[in-house]
């Protein structure tokens, strides 16, 4: 691979050549400066004094980091995890959440002027057992409710698409521009029939995501070994594909679904993939997973490129896509996304993301970590991936040092992470530790401290909290906040069910009474991760009206 830095501009000299350049404007915030806005959707540089300034100006004030990585979990005296099926069962589907039922719309947040009939702690401060907010008088009001503040106001200015003679160049161009595309498939076609280009991504892929092997072993050594060669072989050739058609990328996410694990990520890029303005990364015809989530910060392309723009942008789609959506059928303005649920739970991805994507905005997603987990053990474990622990087992006693001890791997790889130089090599050991370790899966329902790194970074109006049970309670609702929230017009936006496999199924699966107990305690005492969480939204102006799993159900 040639030198970054050479890459990179004969790769924007030849986006600019193409036609594949620049739209006249850009999402992001509606604060953001102009040139800041381009930057972001169309991989620009988004470093200019101008844009430190914006989000100097903009960045909160922040608590100093907590100990995400000590050697012990934050005690949690008592369980005050209720109102929510701890097993992690579907039963939590359709279930009226009790506060989103209370209100007249099941919305995913209730913004800053509402969030300030709360009583505000100030930010940082961390809430102790006796000083609750009051969160009865929260009500989520209307997205679009006049007596927002302007800059609730701005935020949800559409995006402005290509100007009407860009939209006739591209259609001019459209046939020769699909007629490279189809020239780069080709090539890429007969580069992965040498079998050496084909051996080598999956190799990156598999360090990145190293459950993906396991998928093949539990379908035997004939089926196992035809499904791995047909899956590999596809890889190659969409990631060569991507390579190819470089120039015809230009773009950038102009924001990230930040979940956390089985958050109900999938879904919502799903629902929002509906919208005729908007795609996530460009997909790959026989991994599914990928089309939704790049997977780059963890490494896809390799754990010395995790960083890279020119790389970042081969995982978006083609100028070509765009004008699919914005001439063929119509959106007025079209940008795209990265789903990767995992960013979150990596402290060395918001600052690669911001180098990156300075404007980006931020939709995150909250579920009680607790049912979260057990999802996350049922789908490795029905993914092949051979656990050393199970949270369906009975915890060794009452202080079960699994679930208050982490272990000396896991706050190693943190604070490793967390200290890792944004262009630096990613640690050699960061998959296998995160995917296998229960103290891993653990850490990443410690959702305050994973938030940190991001809400030091970015501007406060760049993010949107999504409560796991609102949105499963009433998607269409929450798809259209978030569409307001990114600055797409949600009335193009056709609301369709997804099919009931997005939903795992638990059969007679269940987590063990006493491990649901452990862990509500490490997740839901006083002082614990989930009341962090709640006091770090009191303070960030952004109460989602679902906290029952917070424990603040009771002010
Ligand atoms: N509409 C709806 N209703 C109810 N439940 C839903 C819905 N959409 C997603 N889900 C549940 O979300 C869990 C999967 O989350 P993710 O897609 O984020 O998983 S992943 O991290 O990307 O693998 C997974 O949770 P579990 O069922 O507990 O495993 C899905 O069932």
């Amino acid at each position: 691979m040639a030198p970054q830095a050479a890459a990179e501009s004969a790769a924007a000299a030849a986006a600019t050549a193409t036609a594949a350049a620049a739209p006249s404007s850009a999402t992001a915030t509606a604060t953001a400066p102009p040139a800041a806005q381009l930057a972001t959707r169309d991989g620009g540089d988004g470093g200019s004094e101008q844009q430190q300034q914006h989000l100097q100006q903009h960045r909160p004030q922040q608590p100093a980091p907590a100990a995400a990585t000590a050697q012990r979990y934050p005690a949690g005296s008592s369980s005050t995890c209720s109102g929510s099926s701890m097993d992690g069962s579907s039963q939590e589907t359709g279930e009226a959440p009790p506060a989103a039922a209370a209100a007249a719309t099941p919305a995913a947040v209730a913004p800053a002027a509402a969030a300030a009939a709360v009583a505000k702690p100030a930010a940082g401060i961390s809430l102790g057992p006796h000083d609750k907010p009051k969160l009865s008088t929260v009500a989520p009001p209307e997205p679009q409710s006049p007596q927002q503040p302007p800059e609730q106001q701005q935020q949800q200015q559409p995006l402005q698409g290509w100007s009407p003679g860009r939209r006739l160049g591209m259609t001019l161009a459209a046939p020769l521009l699909a007629a490279y595309c189809c020239a780069a498939f080709g090539a890429a076609w007969l580069l992965t029939c040498t079998i050496l280009p084909s051996y080598v991504l999956a190799q990156r892929l598999y360090w990145a995501c190293p459950f993906i092997p396991h998928i093949w072993a539990r379908l035997g050594p004939v089926a196992g070994t035809a499904a791995r060669l047909g899956f590999e072989a596809s890889h190659c050739i969409n990631i060569l594909t991507r390579l190819l058609t470089l120039p015809l990328r230009p773009h950038l996410p102009a924001f990230y679904i930040l979940g956390f694990p089985k958050c109900g990520t999938t879904s919502l890029a799903e629902h929002l993939k509906h919208h005729p303005g908007l795609s996530a990364t460009a997909g790959l015809p026989y991994h599914e997973a990928l089309a939704k989530e790049s997977h780059f910060f963890q490494g896809v392309y390799g754990r010395t490129h995790a960083h890279s723009r020119t790389l970042y942008r081969s995982c978006f789609p083609t100028v070509l896509t765009r004008w699919w959506h914005e001439v063929v059928r119509g959106a007025p303005a079209w940008a795209c996304f990265d789903a990767c649920p995992v960013n979150v739970c990596m402290p060395h991805t918001a600052e690669r993301i911001r180098r990156l994507t300075p404007e980006a905005k931020f939709v995150v997603m909250l579920r009680d970590p607790v049912p979260g987990v057990f999802s996350a053990e049922i789908m490795m474990r029905d993914m092949g991936v051979p656990l050393t622990w199970s949270l369906m087992e009975p915890p060794q006693g009452e202080e079960d040092p699994r679930f208050t001890q982490v272990p000396a791997e896991v706050s190693a790889l943190w604070r490793r992470l967390a200290a890792l130089g944004p262009e630096e090599p990613l640690p050699r050991e960061l998959p296998t530790t995160f995917y296998t370790q229960l103290g891993a899966v653990l850490q990443c329902g410690m959702y305050a401290d994973l938030l940190r790194p991001y809400l030091d970074r970015f501007p406060k109006d760049s993010f949107m909290f999504v409560e796991f049970k609102q949105f499963t309670f009433n998607p269409e609702a929450v798809v259209r906040q978030v569409l307001q929230f990114v600055g797409m017009d949600a009335a193009r936006y056709t609301h369709k069910p997804l099919p009931p496999a997005m939903k795992n199924n638990y059969g007679s699966r269940a987590m063990h009474p006493g491990v649901r107990a452990a862990l509500a305690r490490l997740y839901g005492g006083p002082g614990g991760p989930n009341r962090r969480l709640a006091a770090l939204l009191a303070a960030w102006g952004q109460l989602p009206a679902e906290l029952g799993w917070m424990g603040m159900e009771g002010a």
